[in-house]
């Protein structure tokens, strides 16, 4: 067995190594030549992979360690007998926490308290799901907005206009479809952002082009009272300087950035490649993750749960430290050198864990606040 995969999944040998022979390359550079004596495929989210690529090849399988799947020609693949697995909600916390902390930062630079908001989700899945449970748990008020849900019968859902007219965050978390009834591309178009609400927070952390980015860089000279938050992107890995330049918060595609996401995407596939190579799936993520470097926050019945969410939030994950990061790297550089910065961001992100790594140390005799557990974080007594 030859597998050829991106050089940034992690654990990827401790994964695969008894499973054939691995050969690695950077994710952009991965190419037909690398792939003729290659059986599967694993890429992230910077390999577009097309039947094209594959073409000649003896590849069976491609796995993609991550939720997105746009950087795949999905049907041109199933047409082509090859089959494709991915990594549903691997690293959705990471990208609820990334929202968190916006969130938390935009309240503060602002003075208006974040749990007065009403946040209007767009795309309501892993992620989307996930953000409105956490969001509800903590008294904030969710508007919901996903067609294809609503199509298939499913209630609780508003249109993406009346979303837009009353909700005051806005935070995206569909895929990137270019076709079909329920195009994103542009989902935000120069139309819609024109009507925002003054005021309105718009976070983007689903793909760049949901966005319309030349319509925002527009508008923002003209509208100081919109917030705006984008991880990513239009032409990922180029980013329009001037457009970050706008943004109150500027980050490089890492809102799912969590070591915990990207493990869980890895193995995932893992699972997926053993069924679909017939393998016994024997090896478990929970025996060969780093162990968990546990922060603590003692609480007790005097602190105020929100107060010390937000604290344990910012223990663990500060949007502001991504925002500071990407800001030194690439501000000045010349266009054509963006891109490998860009990169290099996402390369050497350091380490971030989860929310479910750090301990709430309970002081209290009653019972803890159960808007905690809700919200997705653990809370043990002493
Ligand atoms: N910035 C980052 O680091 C990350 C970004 N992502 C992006 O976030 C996207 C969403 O992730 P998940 O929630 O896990 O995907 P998901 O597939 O679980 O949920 C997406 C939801 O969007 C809905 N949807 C589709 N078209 C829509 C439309 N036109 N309007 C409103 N809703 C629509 C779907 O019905 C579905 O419920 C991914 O496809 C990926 O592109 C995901 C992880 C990390
Ligand atoms: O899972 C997804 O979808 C994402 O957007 C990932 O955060 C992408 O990470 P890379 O594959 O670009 O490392």
């Amino acid at each position: 067995m030859r597998i050829v995969a991106d050089e940034n999944i992690p654990l990827l040998n401790a994964f695969f190594a008894d499973q054939g022979e691995i050969a690695t390359y950077p994710g952009r550079e991965i190419g037909r030549e690398h792939l003729m004596q290659a059986d599967a495929l694993l890429v992230r989210s910077v390999t577009k992979v097309d039947a094209a690529l594959l073409a000649g090849t003896p590849v069976r399988f491609v796995g993609t360690c991550t939720i997105g799947t746009d950087h795949l020609d999905l049907a041109g693949l199933a047409a082509a007998g090859i089959q494709v697995a991915s990594a549903p909600g691997c690293n959705a916390r990471g990208v609820v926490e990334y929202v968190l902390s916006c969130l938390l930062t935009l309240a503060e630079r602002t003075g208006v308290a974040w749990r007065t908001r009403c946040v209007g989700i767009i795309g309501v899945g892993e992620v989307g799901g996930r953000l409105a449970a956490t969001l509800t748990a903590l008294g904030v008020d969710c508007l919901l907005c996903d067609p294809p849900r609503a199509q298939r019968g499913e209630s609780g859902f508003v249109s993406l206009d009346a979303l837009l007219a009353q909700a005051d965050v806005i935070t995206c978390h569909v895929p990137l479809n270019k076709q079909g009834p329920h195009a994103t591309q542009h989902l935000l178009s120069a139309e819609r952002l024109a009507k925002l609400a003054p005021g309105t927070w718009l976070i983007n952390s689903s793909r760049g082009p949901v966005v319309d980015n030349q319509a925002l860089a527009s508008l923002l000279p003209q509208r100081p009272d919109l917030q705006v938050a984008l991880d990513v992107w239009e032409q990922e890995p180029q980013v329009d300087l001037a457009l970050a330049q706008l943004c109150a918060l500027a980050t490089p595609h890492i809102a799912g950035y969590s070591l915990d996401g990207k493990l869980r995407g890895t193995e995932q596939i893992y699972q997926a490649f053993c069924a679909h190579f017939q393998q016994s799936a024997a090896l478990k993520l929970d025996d060969l993750a780093p162990a968990s470097g546990l922060a603590h926050l003692a609480v007790d019945e005097q602190t105020e749960a929100v107060w010390a969410l937000a604290r344990a939030l910012r223990l663990v994950y500060d949007v502001r430290d991504d925002d500071a990061r990407f800001r030194a790297a690439l501000q000045g550089l010349p266009q054509k050198q963006i891109p490998q910065a860009f990169d290099q961001l996402r390369k050497h992100y350091p380490l971030r864990r989860e929310c479910s790594h750090l301990q709430l140390g309970w002081l209290g005799d009653k019972a803890p606040p159960a808007e905690w557990a809700a919200a997705g974080f653990s809370c043990q007594r002493g």
